[in-house]
């Protein structure tokens, strides 16, 4: 690993904050508020650009034209690409820090073919994530958001009038994605008597649940299918219309990975005809677009892609992205290195 130090100079006016030290320099690439994530502190190896006002890159660059080869490091989110174009306004760019465990929006190939290192969440929000997994499934099944706003709706106590719900104990749960957070799902799930089965990329000989090497045979043998897996060119639609109506009337999918790994026209068409027996999502395929369609659905549990909104993942990926921004311009390992 080659930590880029060059000494740099800033002559700018711009209402960027300038840098006037040695240091590299971390642009945040993300939304308002995504720089919560890295706030400036005397202890750090590196100078944060833009710590408090985060302008879409190519407007900053096009603003401040001679920071386009100061910037060495950038940390970046979901919704936020890092590609071909972008890593062309950055021709000193060495690392490319994610807050995310999904890194579907890096363009990896052109990060690797430039030499530029990826590094993402780790293991951060995986305990998160997977309570949010659980936490939809019961919901889906015990339709528990149904009930809360059929009580508040009617102001009264009627549950003659409430529909049935889907015992989820014992229930036969296909994990795609046996990785960091479908390991802590199936964890989980055992505690309720499910039965797991799994889909991954390989068989894991470390893991002793039942493996599928499709996600139609998965679905075919379970009741419900949680999307764990990383989104790209294999797993883009893994779950299609086949899969949907192998899984069948009284199945449920659950979606914590990414949108993409669900053909959601399909996903759609079989909740409004009964096709599937309901889905629990916090991820969709355009996001932020939500298909307007879903609000009316109450076999359907809605989030905004919120499952690792915890203080604690919120401490934890600070903290990765601090010790991995400070390890790379201090020539040491990273901590959670991708590429
Ligand atoms: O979606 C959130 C993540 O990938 O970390």
């Amino acid at each position: 690993m080659a930590a880029n130090q060059n000494v740099k100079t800033s002559t700018t006016s711009s209402s960027i904050q300038q840098s006037q030290n040695i240091l590299p320099n971390i642009f945040i690439h993300g939304p308002p508020k995504f720089s919560i994530f890295l706030q400036p502190n005397p202890s750090h190896n590196f100078h944060i650009l833009n710590p408090s006002c985060l302008p879409p890159l190519h407007q900053f660059i096009a603003t401040n034209p001679h920071h386009a080869s100061s910037i060495h490091a950038i940390l970046c989110t979901t919704l936020f690409p890092v590609n071909a174009e972008v890593l062309d306004l950055l021709p000193s760019l060495r690392l490319v820090c994610a807050s995310t465990a999904g890194i579907n929006h890096i363009d990896l190939a052109e990060c690797k073919r430039r030499g530029i290192h990826v590094t993402d969440a780790g293991n951060t929000f995986s305990e998160d994530v997977a309570d949010m997994a659980v936490g939809l499934l019961i919901d889906v099944s015990r339709k528990i958001s149904v009930a809360d706003s059929f009580l508040r709706r009617k102001l009264q106590h009627a549950s003659w009038d409430f529909p049935l719900g889907s015992k989820l104990t014992g229930k036969k749960i296909g994990v795609v994605g046996m990785g960091r957070i479908g390991s802590e799902v199936a964890t989980r799930l055992e505690a309720f008597s499910c039965k797991i089965s799994y889909n991954s990329r390989n068989k894991k000989s470390s893991i002793s649940y039942p493996f599928y090497s499709s996600v139609l045979e998965l679905a075919t043998n379970t009741n419900v299918l949680i999307l764990c897996c990383a989104l790209n060119d294999e797993t883009r639609h893994i779950v299609n219309k086949q899969v949907m109506l192998a899984l069948g009337k009284g199945g449920i999918i659950v979606n914590v990975g990414r949108g993409g790994l669900i053909d959601e026209k399909e996903l759609l068409r079989c909740l409004i005809e009964g096709e599937i027996g309901g889905a629990g999502l916090d991820v969709f395929e355009n996001e932020p677009h939500v298909p307007k369609e879903l609000f009316s659905l109450d076999n359907v549990v809605l989030s905004p892609h919120a499952a690792v909104l915890t203080s604690e993942s919120f401490n934890g990926i600070s903290k990765v992205v601090e010790e991995n921004l400070k390890a790379f311009f201090s020539n040491k390992p990273l901590i959670t290195p991708v590429i």
